[in-house]
């Protein structure tokens, strides 16, 4: 007689129909129990009142995370059209006016539940700064106007400030530091000033302390110098370039930071209109001058040096100007004006040594302002003329004033954002004011949820098996029981 397959007998098949609905029942309440529930977002919104112009951030998180995991992401972002606020001085309701398109943007993009608690900052930099040295009523009339249209929207109104140039650079600092897993200095070169901040080696804050501030930053204890530079933002340092070659008060100027056959009419008065250069105006000058360049990188340097003074220095060492700096540590990430220049001539490559950056650039500023035209002519005219100047002071600020050398320049990283995020004082701002700067590093669950699951069926699969084999020595007595046929 044909014995029977001991799989086939009753018992066998109801075990393992039970085994299969175990396993499905334990892997669907693994799955569902664990699985990541849907998120709720919470919104905080921050305006970056720039010298040259503002724009909007719109942050979210995950609702229930508010607290240190380092998950804050930028959604969304809106240019303010126009100049920055500090340019309508003289009509300060339309510094507020001119919010309104991209807050209205910011309504649309944050769900209207969450309107109500979304934070909503406004941080001005050194173009406010500017006015508020030169014109301090005028300057509270440009925050009273902006501020009254704000207060105009559904969001919870934190106010608008002018940040001082240390809270710029170190919230630049823990901006890139939020995001990057490697520790890294920040360098923001803006329109009207410059930041340098970074993690020294050996660093005595008692040298100069109003260049240091202590943070905790996910378990880490970090003591960061920063210096923010006025005056020294690329439109700035550009008047001061300008300034310091009209001190005669001629009627042509021939300057070798623009390409050979540049040549525009500007105004006198227009130029010096600026804190950083009114006191350096010429006493006799016509109304305008006729600017006209030559295009040479080395004399463009020469002239750009005259910029900085490095004669005087009480510290153990210094950057320029008489300000403390410590030695250059580690890498660091260029952002904003950096990025823009350097991304435009082709140059953010780090693998790019400083000689060739510096070859390149002589050559870009010998060549004939018509041919830069006619190759690209789609590039905006004013930041199309300015690249020749704004990338030799980029090199010249980098090396002869925060002394980068050739082995520690191609650890600079220029950068427009990281991981979405755009690189910035923002992020860093609102972390602060929110209470969201990780203190301590993320706990982190052991195992990806797919792995989690591939385990649990796997560890299920593999106990079922062993079960079924322990049943083994029951199956003979199974086949041996009498056949009714
Ligand atoms: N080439 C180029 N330049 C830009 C662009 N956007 C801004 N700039 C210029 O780059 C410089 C720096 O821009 P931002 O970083 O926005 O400066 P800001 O925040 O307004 O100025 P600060 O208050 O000094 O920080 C300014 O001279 C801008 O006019 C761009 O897309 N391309
Ligand atoms: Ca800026």
């Amino acid at each position: 007689m044909k014995e029977k397959n001991p799989w086939h007998t009753p018992l066998t098949i109801i075990i393992t129909v039970i085994g299969v609905i175990a396993i499905v029942a334990l892997v669907t309440v693994a799955v569902l129990q664990n699985r990541p529930v849907p998120q709720k977002y919470k919104y905080g919104i921050v305006l970056d009142a720039g010298s040259s112009h503002t724009a909007l951030y719109i942050y979210e998180w995950p609702a229930e995370k508010d607290n240190n995991t380092g998950r804050v992401e930028q959604k969304h972002s809106c240019k303010v059209k126009g100049k920055g606020i500090s340019s309508y001085a003289a009509e300060p309701e339309k510094a507020g006016v001119s919010l309104t398109e991209c807050m209205r943007e910011a309504e649309m993009q944050v769900p209207s539940r969450r309107h109500q608690e979304t934070p909503l900052y406004l941080g001005a930099t050194a173009g406010m700064r500017l006015l508020n040295i030169e014109n301090r009523e005028a300057s509270d009339k440009v925050f009273e106007a902006v501020e009254k249209a704000l207060q105009g929207f559904p969001f919870s109104y934190q106010g608008a400030r002018i940040l001082s140039g240390q809270e710029e650079g170190a919230f630049g600092w823990v901006t890139v530091n939020y995001l990057d897993d490697q520790t890294t200095g920040a360098l923001d070169l803006g329109g009207a000033s410059t930041q340098i901040s970074f993690v020294p080696h050996e660093y005595d804050i008692s040298e100069s302390p109003s260049n240091s501030v202590a943070f905790r930053l996910y378990g880490n204890d970090y003591n960061l110098y920063t210096h923010s530079f006025l005056c020294y933002g690329k439109d700035q340092v550009l008047r001061m370039a300008l300034a310091h070659q009209t001190q005669s008060g001629p009627v042509t100027m021939s300057d070798p930071c623009f390409h050979p056959g540049y040549s525009v009419t500007r105004n006198y008065n227009a130029l010096y209109d600026s804190p950083c250069v009114s006191e350096r105006k010429p006493k006799e000058a016509p109304l305008n001058f006729t600017h006209t360049g030559v295009g040479n990188f080395f004399q463009c340097q020469e002239v750009v040096k005259t910029l900085f003074n490095f004669t005087s220095c009480k510290y153990s060492r210094c950057s320029f100007n008489g300000i403390f700096q410590p030695p250059l540590q580690g890498s660091f990430g260029a952002f904003s004006a950096y990025y823009f220049v350097m991304n435009f001539l082709n140059l953010t490559d780090s693998s790019i040594p400083l000689e060739t950056v510096k070859a390149n650039l002589a050559n870009y500023c010998e060549t004939p302002w018509n041919q830069i035209k006619q190759q690209h002519p789609k590039v905006k005219e004013k930041y199309l003329a300015e690249y020749c100047f704004s990338g030799t002071y980029i090199v010249t600020l980098l090396t002869e004033g925060y002394n980068f050398t050739k082995e520690t320049f191609s650890k600079i990283k220029f950068i427009k954002e990281i991981k979405g995020s755009d690189a910035g004082w923002t992020l860093g701002y609102m972390l602060n004011l929110t209470n969201m700067i990780p203190a301590e590093a993320p706990d982190s669950p052991p195992l990806p949820h797919a792995g989690y699951v591939s385990i649990v069926t796997v560890i299920a699969l593999l106990l079922f098996i062993l079960f079924i084999l322990s049943l083994r020595p029951i199956w003979p007595k199974c086949s041996k029981q009498p056949q009714i046929v």
